[in-house]
This record gives structure tokens, sequence and C-alpha cells, in this order.
């Protein structure tokens, strides 16, 4: 196929507006003012005398500027590195009382005269200054007319720049990246050496650049607290300062090259430090033509089933992780055993081999569990034990407990074989072992021929099961997936589904997987635990769960109609919102005449017909369809109904078709007594 290479990602077509045309009314203004900022620079090349510019720039008095200009600015931003590294992960991570105040003060210096900046400065730092006399007599140290107070000037007008660019990007660090990390057993200090100072590098070297390019340039700070002292203060700025009176041509010269230094700085920003890496590395053709003709990652999804069966992750308490093809785990070495405390406060135990399907309704703590399984929020505690081993006590990274959270959290700056090798690595595992296990992992996820892709470069499905390979990789006792699917259309999403139940089948812990989607925890899941208001509210296999929810919620979820009323007599249930219902004569109404109770109808029990149907059911009645929805190759047919509440039929499409079902057709609903069953609340 020739057609144009999709992105698949919003965003890709951004630009697209802008083409269609700039309204007038913007873009005159806007010239106006890029005229008003380049005027100027055509000043300074049009004025500058070049035969002599050489002859200007090599005087001793330009060269001595020069070099104090280098070494003031280099000291200023070590300074503010000093400084502005720690006070901007203060700013941007822990909260403390005053924390505005505190970020104003630091960008104070970037909205004061720098003048006055130097008067400030004078009056903390100066002979007669707060500090002045004690720095002079405890360290001999006097800040103006050193050059040391030169560097101090510099490193206050300056150190802004680093702090909210580092801080910026601290904020916009994704926490699930670092959380993942320590999931999969990264200590801190690796933690920060891997996946956090590599993220903020960027950011980190742009606000470095703009610092130093800015301690290059400062004037009015430096005049008024440190002097123009030739040799000792006066920067390269203050020299073009005293060459405007005395040789004009000659300040135009220096001029120009501390624009020249300027622009440069900027350009390089650009190209390298502010994201230009990152869209080059989406714009260049993911390896194998295979990529572009398949967007999605279809091509590879029907591999999985011939693929090599997944061997269960040695999970042996000591054992040498890495080492090799391992014995599986025995089970009960797996067992999970939690009590939980806090927001979320449940028992929570599994044999080895489980997999539960956590669902509820927002905010019913599904997340706050996965949290409190990692030791990851201060919300809910959890005491655990892992195949025996308390590991309650252990940080995040000891616990062998490894998360996907939802949106995969892959490392963007390591290929997926990388990030799949990260826990071996974590856990000491050589180098090329680590990644000959990953490959081999990748592989068995059917995403072996994307190992050396960036995750920017994948698909959501790839980035899924690359997700899924690296926290296998890293072989947990316990696997954490926080709804592992939601973010895949609906083919691709079947697809994985099918190759994530064929892996955890072999996987030989306990699984946890939050979802949403009723298929998912039904298809998955040997047990569905359902959460409400951080109450496990039933636990029980999906089939029991189907049968009988034990909440409107739940009911709801899996696609049933759930009804709340009283039990009536006779086997009957008064419905809350008006309505009477039949049940089987022997179905036993607990507990009580009066009780809550919940009436639950699978849509398939409920039959439609174009006439009044005669015979068997006890519970007809009268509607209009109101919606019709393809679920699989079956047809979801909403009905209202004056008698009872709103009603989901399933049906096939062919009957569809031969009732003529349309939105707005009137209909009758049947739905035998024996169809409907009953949950006391
Ligand atoms: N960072 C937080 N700080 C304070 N409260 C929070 C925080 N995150 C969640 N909560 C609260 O904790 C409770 C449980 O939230 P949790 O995220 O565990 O729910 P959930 O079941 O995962 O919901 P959802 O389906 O919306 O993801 C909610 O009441 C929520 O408002």
């Amino acid at each position: 196929m020739g057609g144009p290479v999709r992105s698949g990602r919003p965003g890709a077509g951004a630009g697209g507006a802008v083409r269609r045309g700039v309204p007038a009314g913007l873009l005159v203004p806007a010239l106006v003012g890029v005229a008003f900022l380049l005027l100027p620079l055509v000043g300074v090349l049009a004025r500058t005398d070049w035969p002599s510019l050489l002859h200007h720039l090599t005087t001793p008095q330009v060269t001595q500027a020069l070099r104090l200009s280098l070494v003031v600015s280099g000291w200023a931003l070590l300074l503010s590195l000093l400084m502005g590294v720690p006070l901007a992960w203060l700013l941007a991570r822990v909260p403390f009382p005053g924390k505005a105040l505190v970020r104003s003060l630091v960008l104070l210096p970037m909205v004061l005269p720098p003048t006055v900046g130097g008067v400030a400065l004078l009056l903390a730092f100066g002979r007669r200054g707060v500090l002045g006399p004690w720095l002079e007599s405890t360290f001999g140290l006097t800040l103006p007319f050193h050059t040391a107070g030169a560097v101090v000037a510099a490193a206050f007008v300056a150190m802004p720049f680093l702090v909210i660019s580092l801080e910026g990007a601290l904020a916009g660090l994704r926490p699930s990246l670092e959380e993942t990390a320590a999931s999969l057993g990264a200590g801190p200090l690796r933690v920060f050496a891997t996946v956090t100072l590599p993220l903020l590098a960027p950011a980190l070297a742009a606000g470095a650049a703009l610092t130093w390019a800015r301690a290059l340039g400062e004037f009015g700070a430096t005049i008024t607290f440190a002097g123009n002292l030739p040799g000792a203060t006066q920067t390269l700025p203050l020299q073009v300062y005293l060459l405007l009176q005395d040789s004009p041509e000659a300040a135009t010269s220096v001029s120009l090259l501390l624009l020249v230094i300027a622009m440069a700085v900027l350009v390089a920003l650009r190209g390298r430090w502010t994201g230009g890496a990152v869209r080059e590395a989406r714009a260049t053709p993911p390896e194998g033509a295979a990529a572009a003709a398949d967007p999605a990652g279809f091509a590879d999804l029907g591999a999985p089933e011939e693929g090599p069966t997944l061997e269960k992750p040695p999970i042996r308490p000591g054992a040498e992780v890495g080492a090799g093809p391992a014995p599986a785990p025995a089970a009960e070495e797996s067992d999970l055993r939690a009590e939980l405390t806090g927001y979320t406060r449940f028992p929570l135990t599994a044999p080895a081999g489980t997999t539960i399907a956590v669902v509820g309704p927002n905010g019913a703590g599904k997340t706050t569990l996965l949290s409190a399984l990692l030791g990851l929020t201060p919300r809910a505690h959890a005491e655990v034990l892992l195949g025996g081993r308390d590991v309650t006590r252990l940080p995040t990274h000891r616990r062998e407990v490894a998360w996907v959270p939802q949106d995969g959290a892959l490392f963007p700056h390591l290929s997926a074989l990388a990030n799949t090798a990260y826990g071996l690595r974590a856990r000491g595992v050589p180098r090329a072992e680590a990644r000959r296990q990953a490959r081999e992992w990748l592989t068995r996820l059917g995403v072996g021929e994307l190992a050396g892709r960036r995750p920017a470069q994948l698909s959501g499905g790839q980035a899924q099961r690359v997700a899924l390979a690296r926290a296998l990789a890293a072989r947990p006792r316990l696997l954490l997936l926080d709804e592992p699917l939601a973010a895949l259309d609906q083919t691709t999403r079947a697809r994985v589904r099918h190759t994530l139940r064929r892996h955890l089948a072999g996987f030989g812990g306990v699984c946890l997987i939050v979802t949403h989607d009723p298929v998912e925890a039904v298809s998955l899941a040997d047990r569905v635990l359902v959460l409400e208001g951080g109450e496990a509210v039933q636990d029980a296999p999906p089939a029991e769960v189907t049968r009988h929810p034990r909440s409107p919620w739940v009911a709801r979820m899996l696609g049933g109609n759930a009804w709340e009323g009283a039990a009536g007599p006779d086997g009957t249930v008064e419905l809350a919102g008006g309505g009477l219902l039949t049940t089987a004569p022997g179905e036993a109404i607990p507990p009580g005449p009066g009780a809550p109770v919940l009436a639950v109808i699978a849509p398939e029990a409920v039959s439609l017909h174009l006439a009044r149907p005669e015979g068997s059911p006890r519970n007809v009645w009268a509607g209009t369809v109101r919606e019709l929805t393809a679920v699989g190759s079956r047809l979801r047919v909403l009905v209202t109904s004056p008698e009872v509440p709103a009603l989901v039929a399933e049906i096939t499409p062919a009957a569809a078709a031969d009732l003529g079902l349309t939105d707005g057709t009137r209909v009758w609903t049947a739905v035998k007594a024996t169809e409907v069953t009953v949950v006391g609340l």
C-alpha cells in the first residue's frame, strides 16, 4: 500500500489549523513584533566595522574581560546548580508551608531591576551589609570589587532560570515512571540515575545553558554590587558600556560577540534540548517496513498462539534471579495474604497462580489497593505476606511486587529491550544475560521484533505488551495490572486480552487486574473482587458474581438488568421505581418480605415481540425501543417502558431484522419468572 503513513497518535495533525491561514489581525502585529526584535540585531550587524572586528576583539582589555566573563559565568552556573537543583526539587516534590512564598522569592531576581538587586546584595553582603562583616572576619572574604562579588551578582540574577526550568520538568515527570522502576526492583539511587536523571537531563541542560547565558550577560547587579574594576569585576557587558563612550565601533564588535554567544545558546537549546530530539525519534521510520504498513501493530498479534509457551517464572526465596531457567515455584511460595487498613479495609488472600479482577465504581479504592500493596500510599496500609515472607516493612523495590500502571509507564528514553531488561539489571543480572532474557520475554509476548524501538515508536497494544513483558521478566511474586487494556481500541483489546490470558495462565504468582471492563473481569480472572467505598462487597468466582451480584453497580457493570426493590408476597418483587416482578416459586428471597433486594435479569433472558406474547412468561411489559448497540456478534436493545425501569435485551441481528427493530419501534418485552435472580441487599 502506498498510502500515507498514519501516526495514529493524537496531535499528529497539529499544525493543520495554522496552515489553513493566519488571520491578518494576528499576523500584522506579530510581524511588527518580529521586526521590533530583529531591527536592533540588524543595527548591530549593519554598524559593525567588519575589517576591524578581529582587532577589536583581541585587544588586551577585551580578552581580559572575556576571560573574566567566562570565569564569572562558570562559577555562577556552578553556584546556581548547587543551590538551584535542590531548591527546584523541594519546590516540585515536597509539600511544605510557605511554598508559594519561596517560589516568589526564587523568581524575584527575574523581575527586580538588576541595579536594585545590586543594592540589595550590597546591603546583605557588602562591607557594611548584614553578613558582610562576618564573611570578612570569619573567611577573609570581601565581595565588592572582587571577582567573587561578580560571581554572586551573576548567580543572583541567573539562578531563577535554572530553578524554573527544572521545577517544571520535575513536576511534569510522571510519578508512575519512578514508582514502576521501584516496583521492578530498583533502589532509590538506581531509580534516580537510570530514570529521573536521564529524563530530567534535557531540562537541566536547558536551564543550565540559560543560566550561564544570563550570567554571561549580567551588568546591572554586577556594577552596583561588585563595581567596575578591570581584571576583577569588569566583565564583557561592563566593557561594552565603557567602550561605548571612547570607541563605539569596538563596543559594537564586543556587542556582536555577546549577541552571537546568546544566539548560539538559544539555537542549541531549540535543536537539542527542547523536544527536538524526541520529535526526531518519532519521525524516524521504525526499523523494518512492516511498521509503516502496520501502524497499529496487528501483524504480530496472531503469532503468540503458535509461540513458545511461558515457563513459570522462577520465584524462590533467595533464588539467584536471572541465573538461567529455574524451576517453577511451589504454589504455596507465592501465596498472597494481605490485611488492608485505611481507605481500603479488608483481608485479601489468594493461592499462587490466582488472577483476581478488581472492579468497582470510580473512587472505590482499586488504585489505592494496588498502591497499598506496593507500599506507595499513605491512604491505606497493607500488612502483606507473600509466599510466607512478610514484606510489609520492606521498601517497594524489595517487595517483589511488580506494577503495570494504566499507561504502561515504559521508560521513554530506553528501548523496548532495555525497558524489559530493567528489572533484571536492577537485581544484578549481568547486562548480556539480562538482555538475552528480555529478548526472550519480548518474543513470548509477540513483540520480539520491536526490541530496538523506543516507546514513542510503539502502538498502544505493543506498548502494553512490552510493559507486561517488563513486569513478568522481573519475576515478581505479585503482579499488579492497572487497567491494562483500557487504552486500546476494541479489536486490539480483544487480541491483547487473549495474549494476556495465555500468559497469566503461566504466571506462578498472584495477579491483580484492575478493570472497568466486565468482559475482561469475567474472562481473565479466577475471582472477581468488587470494591465499593474502600470495602470488599464481594469476592467470588466470575460465575457467582454474574449470577448473584451483591450490588446494583456490579450487576450493571456485568451487563445485567439490575433493579432495586423490596421483597413482596408470594415471591414477587415490588420495584423501587414502581412495577411488580414475578419470580419463580422456588426463588428464595432473602431475608424475607419487605427486605431490600436486587432483582437481576440477564439481557439474553429478555425476549422481544411485536404482539403481546401468550403463554408462560410471567413478566410482560409494553415498551419502546430506544437504542440498538452491537456487542460482538449480538445486538443490545434498550427498551423503555412506563411499567418498569429501562430494560436491556440481547438478541441476534437476524432476530432484530425479523422484528424490523429501529429506534422508536413499539415492542412487548417478556421475561420468564425462572430467569429472575433475586439477591438480598
Ligand atoms: N492523591 C490522592 N490524594 C487524596 N485522595 C485521593 C488521592 N487519590 C485518590 N484519592 C481518594 O481515594 C479514594 C480512592 O481512590 P482510588 O484512586 O483508589 O479509586 P479507584 O477505585 O481506583 O477509582 P477510579 O476507578 O476512578 O480509578 C477516592 O475517594 C479518591 O478521591
